[in-house]
């Protein structure tokens, strides 16, 4: 069995009010399912690449709603660790509030299924089926069974030299900054692709600049051989540091608001390029699309599709990359 990407971690129900509306008082609660590896896995397997994603849930209906929703997108839930009907799945509000209010999350996810995992219970043989390992900062955060499946990963992945793919992504609500710094230094330093928002960088590395000199910094920290380091910009775009070159790509514009979720589809967009998905090779071969790009037109699709994933078709993915205005996206 060939696995594409693999990818552990945890996955919540999302509930949220409706625009505007707020939590204290709403009288109903819009149901998302959302988790940063099951949001990026969702959106590889849309585009038709085998995505395996491992994690616990509980045995109860909410449980199999999460496993459902993935399944549907066509993710390979095959691998989930079911705990007990008494388990816990994670959960977190939102109100999604325009600014100056703004957006706010609140977690309750303290001793989840997927934070409490028996390591043991977890098939490690997986990480030698795969082309690529993807895992975040989010996991060794949640909880100690979390952290030692991580921690169990990486070492499998190295020594059966399966790259790395880690998406730094700080959640404040979880560690301090230097918690967090502490806890994915192993993962940074052997990571071959390497994403981090600005932001992230500045809270746990302190490190500041323009988007060169901060990736430039981070490989100075992280040095490791044929390793990519690419930094998310917001608004203006995503620029990497490959091989020593250094290169950006801006944003696609969207009308589109919705954030949650973008980070993970600008992941998923910039690893099916690196792994030369079918649609990648043709927009590369017709339009020089690059890497970058590629995962910025996810992400701008993603702000305009509510929930946590980017439910899109490669159909959609391909017209955005080839309109007519296109070639200025580049
Ligand atoms: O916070 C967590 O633990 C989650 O996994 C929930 C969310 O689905 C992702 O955080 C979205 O991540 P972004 O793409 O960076 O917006």
């Amino acid at each position: 069995m060939a696995i594409d990407v693999l990818s552990f971690g945890e996955t919540m129900l999302r509930l949220t009010a409706p625009g505007g509306v707020r939590l204290e008082t709403t009288p109903v609660l819009q149901v998302y399912v959302g988790g940063t590896e099951s949001n990026t896995l969702s959106c590889l397997a849309r585009l038709g690449l085998d995505a395996t994603w491992m994690s616990a849930l509980p045995s109860t209906p909410i449980g199999r709603h999460v496993e459902t929703e993935l399944r549907g997108h066509g993710v390979d839930t095959r691998h989930i660790v079911w705990a007990g009907d008494s388990a816990r799945l994670g959960t977190f509000y939102a109100e999604e509030a325009v600014n100056p209010l703004g957006l706010q999350v609140h977690y309750d996810r303290a001793n989840s299924a997927c934070a409490l995992i028996n390591p043991d219970a977890v098939n490690y043989d997986l990480v030698d089926m795969a082309k690529m390992l993807h895992l975040t900062g989010i996991t060794p955060g949640i909880g100690e069974g979390a952290r030692e499946v991580f921690r169990r990963l990486l070492v499998r992945a190295r020594e059966h030299q399966v790259p790395l793919s880690f998406d730094v992504n700080y959640r404040a609500k979880l560690w301090s900054p230097t918690e967090a710094a502490k806890g994915t230094e192993e993962a940074c330093r052997q990571a071959r692709i390497l994403f981090c928002a600005r932001a992230d960088a500045a809270e746990l590395w302190g490190i500041t600049g323009t988007p060169e000199e901060i990736l430039r910094q981070m490989s100075q920290r992280f040095a490791g051989e044929g390793k990519t380091l690419v930094l998310t910009l917001g608004s203006e775009g995503s620029a990497e540091l490959r091989n020593g070159v250094y290169a950006t790509a801006p944003i696609f514009p969207t009308e589109g608001t919705i954030r949650f979720g973008s980070g993970d589809a600008f992941d998923a967009g910039y690893l099916y390029a690196c792994l030369d998905g079918p649609l990648y090779q043709e927009v590369y071969e017709r339009y020089g699309v690059t890497p970058l790009s590629f995962g910025n037109a996810l992400a701008s699709l993603k702000r305009c599709i509510a929930g946590d994933i980017a439910v899109v078709t490669p159909e959609e993915v391909r017209a955005l990359l080839v309109r007519k205005d296109g070639a200025r996206f580049r």
